[in-house]
C-alpha cells in the first residue's frame, strides 16, 4: 500500500512513546503510528517497515540506538516465538505496563475517574509457572516440529524447552516427536485438513506433581499407542493419564468433544489452598496456580462473607471459586458451559465435603436469568467470563437481581471496562482494582474487581421485566468495533457494521436490535464480498465467538 507517511521496506529512525496491548513499542513517523515488536518506550531504533495499513504500519527493529534502562536479555533463545511479547522488558517494568493498561481500559472505555487501581500484583520467579502446555505439531525438514506459532502467523517454531511451562512438558514434547517421527505417524496439515496428529497438550499438577498427557488426533486412534505409553511411562515421573482426544473438525479450537483415556485416570488432581480439585482434559483450570490462589483470595475478601449469603458465581469452571466462596457463605450456585467441568465441579464439591454448593450446566446468561424467574436472588455475584466478558443478557440480570456485591474476574482489560462501564450506568460503583499477574513475559492481564450496589438500601432500582433478557442470546460481546480493529489490523481491510451482522447472521449469532436488518436479504441491501466474510469470520474465531 502506498502511504505518504511511511514506505513499505524502507528503514526509518523512530522513538517508541509507548506498548501497545500485544506488548509492541508504538512510535510515530511523520505523524503515523508505526508499531515495533521487540522495542521499548524511551528507546530510539533504526527500523524496516514491513507493512502499511490505512491508519498504522508495522516495523521490524534493524538496531536499537538509544536502549531503555528497563530493557532485559531475554532468558530465551528463540527469537522468533509469539509465545512471550515481554521478555525483554525488566519484570518491574511489566508490572507496571499491565497495571498502565488496566487505567487505559477504565478511563477510556468505562470513562470511569477516580477509582483506586493497585499495584499489580507480581510473582518471585515469573518462569516456569504454567500448569498446562498446548502446543500445535507440525512437519519441518522431514521432522515433527512442535511449539507457539511466529507472531501473526501459522508457522510453529519448534521448541525444545519454553522457560514459562514446568519441565516435563519439555520432556513429553520430545518424546511425542520422537515416537512420531520413528513410527512414521502422520501430521495434521492445516492448509489442507488431512493428517492425524494435531496437537500435544501435558497438564502438570504444582501440588501432587501429576502429569496428564493429551494427544489430540484427527481420526479415532493412534498406531504404536503401546510404544508411545511405555515411553511416556518409563521417562515421565508421576504419569497418571494419558489420553487422546478426538478433533476431526476444520477449526482453531483445539480440542474436540470426544475424550479416551489410553493409560491411568482420566483426570488429575492438585490442590488450591486446601482444597483439592480433579482436572479432566477439556475443563478449564486457571494455569498458573501460584497466583491462582493470590486472585482467589483476594475476590473472596472482596466478597466480603458472613455465611449468611446466598452467591452466584458465573462462569465457575471446576467450581474452584465457588468452591472457595461456599465456605464463607450460605449456598453457592455456579453456573458452567462445559458438561465435564461440572461434572468435576461436583465431584470437587463431594470430595472436599462441601455441600451447601449446587452446580448447573448452561450458559450464564441463560441460567442465571432462569434462576432470577425462579425467584433466587443473591447477595454476592462473582464472575470470571473468557475474554469476550460478560453477555449482556447477563449483565442484564445482575442489574435487575441487584446484588450487594459484585466480583468481576477478568483475563481483557477492554471488555472488562465494556461490562464495568454497563454496571456502573445500572446500578453499581466499582470500589476497587488489583490487577494480578497471572500470565508473567506476556502481555496478558488479570485483574480482579470489587462493585457494591449504589444505592443499599434498594434492592430493586432497576426496572427490568424478564422478558426484556435475551436469554436466547448466543452472542458474545466483542463490539462491532472491536471486529472491525481486528480485521483492520490483521486484514488492512475496513468492515462494515451491516457486514459484521450479515456475516453474524449466517453463522447463527444473534444481531444486536440496533442493527435493524432487514428480514430478508433485500438485493439493494449490499452483501459482504468473501474475502471480508472470511476475515471477519476469523475475528469472530479470535474472539471465541464461533
Ligand atoms: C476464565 S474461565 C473461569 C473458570 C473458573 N472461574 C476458574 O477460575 O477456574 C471461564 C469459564 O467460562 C466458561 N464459559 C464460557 N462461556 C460461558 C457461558 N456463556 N456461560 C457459562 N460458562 C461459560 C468456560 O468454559 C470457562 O470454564
Amino acid at each position: 500500500m502506498v502511504n505518504a507517511a511511511v514506505e513499505k521496506n524502507k528503514d526509518y529512525i523512530i522513538k517508541i512513546d509507548n506498548l501497545g496491548y500485544e506488548g509492541e513499542g508504538v512510535g510515530r513517523i511523520n505523524n503515523f503510528t508505526v508499531f515495533v515488536p521487540g522495542a521499548l518506550p524511551g528507546e530510539e531504533a533504526e527500523i524496516k517497515i514491513v507493512k502499511v495499513n490505512k491508519n498504522f504500519a508495522f516495523g521490524k527493529l534493524n538496531k536499537i540506538i538509544k536502549q531503555s534502562s528497563d530493557r532485559t536479555e531475554p532468558m530465551c533463545t528463540l527469537k522468533r516465538c509469539g509465545g512471550c511479547q515481554l521478555m525483554h522488558l525488566s519484570y518491574e517494568a511489566q508490572l507496571k505496563f499491565k497495571k498502565q493498561r488496566v487505567i487505559d481500559s477504565i478511563e477510556r472505555i468505562a470513562k470511569l475517574k477516580d477509582v483506586i487501581i493497585y499495584d499489580t500484583i507480581g510473582m518471585e520467579n515469573p518462569y516456569r509457572y504454567r500448569n498446562k502446555a498446548q502446543f500445535p505439531i507440525s512437519v519441518q525438514n522431514g521432522k515433527p516440529v512442535a511449539g507457539f506459532y511466529a507472531p501473526r502467523s501459522h508457522e510453529i517454531i519448534d521448541t525444545l524447552s519454553c522457560l514459562i511451562q514446568d519441565e516435563v512438558s519439555d520432556k513429553v514434547m520430545d518424546i511425542i516427536k520422537k515416537w512420531a517421527f520413528y513410527n512414521d505417524i502422520s501430521i495434521y496439515d492445516e492448509a489442507a485438513g488431512k493428517g492425524l496428529l494435531r496437537h500435544i497438550m501435558v497438564r502438570k499438577a504444582l501440588r501432587t506433581g501429576e502429569v496428564m498427557v493429551a494427544v489430540i488426533i484427527n481420526g479415532y486412534d493412534i498406531p504404536h499407542k503401546d510404544k508411545l505409553i511405555a515411553m511416556l511411562k518409563e521417562q515421565v515421573e508421576s504419569l497418571k493419564s494419558v489420553v487422546l482426544n478426538i478433533n476431526r473438525e476444520v477449526t482453531n479450537v483445539v480440542l474436540g468433544q470426544e475424550t479416551k483415556v489410553l493409560y491411568g485416570s482420566p483426570t488429575i488432581t492438585d490442590y488450591i489452598g486446601d482444597l483439592k480439585f480433579n482436572i479432566s482434559p477439556l475443563s478449564f483450570f486457571q494455569v498458573n496456580p501460584i497466583q491462582t490462589e493470590v486472585l482467589y483470595s483476594k475476590a473472596l475478601e472482596y466478597a466480603n462473607l458472613t455465611g449468611e449469603e446466598t452467591v452466584i458465581d458465573a462462569y465457575c469452571g471446576t467450581g474452584t471459586i465457588s468452591l472457595f466462596l461456599a465456605r464463607k457463605a450460605k449456598k453457592v450456585y455456579g453456573v458452567e458451559i462445559v458438561e465435564p467441568a461440572i461434572e468435576n465441579a461436583k465431584k470437587n464439591a463431594r470430595e472436599n465435603n462441601i455441600s451447601n454448593v449446587e452446580f448447573i450446566v448452561g450458559k450464564s446468561e441463560e441460567v442465571i436469568p432462569e434462576l432470577y424467574k425462579q425467584g433466587i436472588k443473591a447477595d454476592v455475584i462473582v464472575v470470571d467470563p473468557p475474554r469476550k466478558g460478560c453477555d449482556e443478557a447477563l449483565l442484564k440480570t445482575i442489574a435487575a437481581m441487584a446484588p450487594k456485591t459484585v466480583v468481576y474476574v477478568s483475563c481483557d482489560p477492554g471488555t472488562l471496562a465494556r461490562d464495568l462501564k454497563y454496571l456502573e450506568e445500572n446500578g453499581f460503583k466499582v470500589k476497587e482494582i488489583q490487577p494480578v499477574d497471572m500470565f508473567p513475559v506476556t502481555s496478558h492481564v488479570e485483574t480482579v474487581v470489587c462493585l457494591s450496589r449504589k444505592n443499599p438500601d434498594d434492592r430493586i432500582e432497576i426496572d427490568l421485566s424478564l422478558d426484556e433478557l435475551d436469554i436466547t442470546t448466543a452472542e458474545s460481546k466483542a463490539t462491532y468495533e472491536e471486529i472491525k480493529d481486528y480485521v483492520l489490523k490483521n486484514h488492512s481491510m475496513k468492515v462494515s457494521s451491516l457486514y459484521i451482522s450479515q456475516v453474524k447472521r449466517k453463522l447463527g449469532l444473534e444481531i444486536g436490535t440496533s442493527y435493524n436488518l432487514p428480514k430478508s436479504e433485500d438485493a439493494r441491501v449490499p452483501q459482504c464480498p468473501l474475502n471480508k466474510e472470511k476475515a471477519i469470520t476469523e475475528a469472530l474465531n479470535h474472539f471465541s465467538m464461533i
